[in-house]
């Protein structure tokens, strides 16, 4: 942002004129949301966030509100923006352990924002702590005082706040857990930035919206048969582990695949065949597997992970799907096969020539990385520094799922519901993968789309949801992207 900052001042709008339209959303967005707060508390901070706060102030103020400000620190020690800002406040500050939050209906905080450099203590600390005691509701300027805008973490104490007013754009902490929950909900406002000034920021991660992908989204053609529509092989658990793999492979039909096969050994297929009407099903013997099948149907996509096991046979099973190449989606069992060890699993990736999408959730990601993260990274670097490491896209799954892809793209979503926390989920996230990879979707963009998919079935098949009604629940949330931006 300060990148964009600089550009916006090259390219002749002030950094003035952007903190006046900054104050002016907040106080705009304060008065309405809060119509019957008349008295408003702004807790302003030595920076440029802080002149958000006084520019706020002044306009609430004339509005009609009663406003008081308390300073962190000297108002003569304000430089710059803030300052200006702060000698076009008539009134005076009060001091921060004068701030009175019983008097206040609206706490405004405009502490710390994108220039935050170390966790809060001492006076800062003790502000924010009488923030979140007070009760009152809070609206933060830009980020919650904090909060790490960058990575979604709070190291120290943090505002924890009702709604949040940010500029221009979202930054990934408003996404990445904790941030999400701490900002409550957030509220992004144009400040005049001029066009062009946003290409000054290298933006390497996007909010998981339809909008990022839906002009890859696969779309059945009239000429079109089951086959060209793509054949995902799903390879199976055995005889007491063969839900996993189905829900998988019935996702992948669900989400447009063509055609899908469970394959495995005969006492699983028993199973199997029990449960599936439309996924076929292809028995595979224990010594050649299912390398035979993969080249004889030249299936393009595969998938292994799913209750597949981590013995020496499974071994050999995902070594014949790298040998086949295409498109895999790797799961699961995958990453305790090549826990500690992801240069490994990329050589074996890179030696088949395979697109691979990993989707790995926390406890998986650790396994598999082993020490290689910085105990700092955030989840956006983690996933974005995995991919790059591995040579394929990673999704790292949570209730902020990243995609990141190694040329450096990433989107983070915030649509799953937090009772999609459930066994088996990640089976049909893996399966609805797939079966977009099979339809010749990117694999960013496939991963992407999943990730958003699987959230929106969830909310649509509602509370009490379990994994097996997700599948189906795929059927309203495609028609509806059929009819249009969401
Ligand atoms: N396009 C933009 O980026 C715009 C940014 N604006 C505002 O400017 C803010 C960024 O301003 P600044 O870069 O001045 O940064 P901040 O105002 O967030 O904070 C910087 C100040 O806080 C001090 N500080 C940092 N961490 C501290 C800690 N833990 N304890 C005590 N002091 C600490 C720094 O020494 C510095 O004095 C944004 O968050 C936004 O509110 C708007 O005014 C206008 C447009
Ligand atoms: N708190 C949460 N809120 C929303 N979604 C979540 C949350 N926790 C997990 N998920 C999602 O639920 C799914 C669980 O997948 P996973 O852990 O692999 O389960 P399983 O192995 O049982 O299929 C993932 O898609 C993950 O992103
Ligand atoms: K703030």
């Amino acid at each position: 942002m300060a990148k964009v900052d600089a550009a916006a001042v090259t390219l002749g709008v002030s950094g003035e004129t952007l903190m006046e339209n900054a104050g002016a959303a907040v106080a705009d967005i304060a008065a309405r949301r809060w119509r019957d707060a008349r008295r408003v508390l702004v807790l302003a901070g030595p920076g440029n966030n802080g002149g958000d706060g006084f520019v706020a102030a002044r306009r609430l103020l004339a509005a009609g509100h009663e406003v008081r400000v308390a300073l962190l620190g000297e108002r003569a020690a304000l430089k710059g923006d803030a300052a200006g800002a702060a000698a076009r406040w008539d009134d005076g500050v009060v001091e921060p352990s004068d701030a009175p939050f019983d008097w206040a209906e609206l706490v405004i905080d405009a502490l710390f924002g994108a220039g935050l450099s170390r966790p809060l203590d001492g006076p800062a600390a003790a502000l924010v702590m009488a923030a979140n005691a007070s009760g009152k509701p809070i609206l933060a300027v830009d980020v919650p005082s904090g909060l790490d805008g960058a990575s979604g973490r709070a190291v120290g104490p943090c505002v924890e706040a009702d709604v949040t007013v940010t500029f221009i754009r979202r930054k990934p902490g408003h996404l990445l857990l904790p941030g999400r929950t701490l900002c409550g909900e957030v509220v992004v406002a144009d400040i005049g930035q001029p066009d062009g000034a946003l290409s000054a920021a290298k933006v390497a991660a996007r909010l998981n919206r339809p909008e990022l992908w839906r002009a890859a989204f696969p779309e059945p053609r009239i000429d079109g048969h089951k086959y060209s529509r793509g054949h995902v092989a799903v390879w199976s658990g055995p005889l007491l582990a063969t839900g996993a793999s189905r829900l998988a492979a019935t996702a992948a039909l669900r989400a447009g695949a063509g055609a899908v096969t469970l394959v495995g050994p005969r006492p699983a297929l028993k199973i199997h065949a029990a449960h599936v009407t439309a996924v076929m099903l292809r028995e595979a013997d224990q010594k050649a597997g299912w390398a035979p099948f993969l080249a004889d149907r030249r299936i393009g996509t595969w998938l292994f992970g799913p209750g597949a096991g981590t013995d020496e046979e499974a071994c050999g099973i995902l070594d014949q799907g790298f040998s086949a190449g295409g498109r895999a989606v790797l799961d699961a069992d995958v990453f305790t096969i090549f826990g500690g060890r992801p240069e490994e699993l990329g050589a074996a990736i890179e030696d088949g020539g395979c697109e691979a999408v990993l989707t790995p959730h926390e406890g998986e990601f650790a396994r598999l990385m082993g020490e290689r993260m910085r105990p700092d990274a955030s989840k956006l670097e983690r996933a974005l520094a995995a991919s790059a490491l591995i040579g394929a896209t990673v999704v790292l799954k949570g209730p902020d799922t990243v995609v990141a892809t190694p040329d450096g793209c990433a989107s983070i979503a915030d649509n799953a519901p937090a009772f999609l926390a459930t066994a088996g989920a990640g089976d049909v996230l893996a399966g609805i993968c797939a079966g977009l990879l099979a339809q010749g979707m990117p694999a960013f963009e496939a991963a992407s789309a999943a990730v958003w998919l699987h959230g929106e079935a969830a909310r649509e098949a509602g509370r009490g949801m379990i994994a097996d009604d997700l599948p189906l629940a795929l059927r309203s949330v495609l028609g509806r992207l059929d009819d249009g931006p969401s």
